[in-house]
């Protein structure tokens, strides 16, 4: 018995001269919720292609379980729900969903599978007539028609209210909770933050950070400091000369600045014969430390 959910080893996977996914390795265990963030094109969907054996790596090994990803995906052991995956025309919401639990080889009953997903109410209409928001449901109706042990998602609440959204989440950390991994892509960090218990940056097909989401708001380094300059006009030259400086903005008399070394910007700022009122120092948000962080990448890569 493997305590290896997802094994990817030295993976790599190019589009002509555009490398996806380049030398990734990795491992996610049982009854973690495991956020994948990376900006455009970083090769999110590439990797979770790549899990679901719908992709072949072109070297380096993906193993799910134990075992290739298709061997998996067949024994239903992998319950998925990807941006691209369209809906049959012409039949209903509750036919499709019966599909999917009669293909299943531990399915759970179909009015389950439609009340968790939220689609009863529109289990007869057609897939085809739905709103962006219901499609999604019943692709998250798909991908838990049966006791899967891994659960794939990407990018899954995209188009959903945030009603629905809190409700979906709810019945992830349930799925968690009963020892099931999730892996999501997302683009919505406070999600990531919210939800994951370990947070995956990716870059250029390279995994940038691995960790709590408070490590990775850590590693960033940065904090934020705001204060009002009440005195006077505000002279941003003179700000732009603190120690440790990494962003600034200001507005009317409010100031707000991030910083690598927060210690030593505030002690300068006392040094410049400032005032500060109503000061505040903050570590970052994730969508912060996620920005701090793949910035830093480009600027070192370019
Ligand atoms: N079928 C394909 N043919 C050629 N290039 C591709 C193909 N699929 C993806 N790419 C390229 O591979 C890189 C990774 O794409 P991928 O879709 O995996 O990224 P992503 O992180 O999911 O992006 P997004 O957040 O925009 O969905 C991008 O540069 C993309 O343009």
């Amino acid at each position: 018995m493997t305590t290896t959910v997802v094994g990817f080893d030295q993976v790599t996977k190019s589009y002509g001269d555009v490398r996806a996914v380049d030398g990734l390795t990795l491992a996610l265990h049982p009854g973690e919720t495991v956020a994948l963030l990376g900006p455009n094109g970083a090769g999110k969907s590439t990797t979770l292609d790549l899990l679901l054996g719908l992709k072949r790596p072109d070297s380096g090994t993906v193993g799910l379980f134990g075992t290739e990803p298709r061997e998996a995906i067949v024994a239903g052991r992998v319950g998925a729900m990807l941006q691209s995956g369209g809906l049959m025309d012409e039949v209903t919401v509750a036919e499709l969903v019966r599909l999917a639990c009669d293909l299943h080889p531990r399915p759970y009953p179909v009015a389950d599978v439609l009340a968790r997903a939220g689609v009863t109410q529109i289990a007869d209409r057609r897939v085809d007539k739905l709103s962006g928001g219901q499609a999604q449901r019943v692709r998250f109706a798909l991908a838990t028609a049966g006791d899967s042990d891994l659960i794939v998602l990407d990018e899954p609440t995209t188009g959903m209210d945030v009603t629905t959204r809190q409700a979906f989440w709810a019945t992830m950390r349930e799925q968690a909770d009963q020892g099931r991994t999730v892996l999501f892509a997302t683009h919505y960090l406070e999600e990531a933050d919210a939800i994951a218990d370990r947070v995956l940056v990716l870059h250029r097909g390279r995994l940038l950070a691995d960790g709590t989401a408070a490590e990775i708001k850590a590693k960033a380094g940065a904090r934020r400091i705001s204060f009002d300059l009440p005195d006077g006009p505000v002279d941003e030259a003179a700000l732009r000369t603190l120690p440790f400086l990494t962003t600034i903005d200001v507005s009317g008399r409010t100031v707000r600045l991030q910083s690598s070394d927060a210690d030593a910007t505030v002690h300068s700022l006392y040094g410049l014969g400032l005032y500060p009122r109503n000061l505040e120092v903050a570590g970052l948000g994730l969508e912060q430390a996620f920005v701090a962080i793949t910035t830093a990448e480009e600027a070192r890569t370019s």
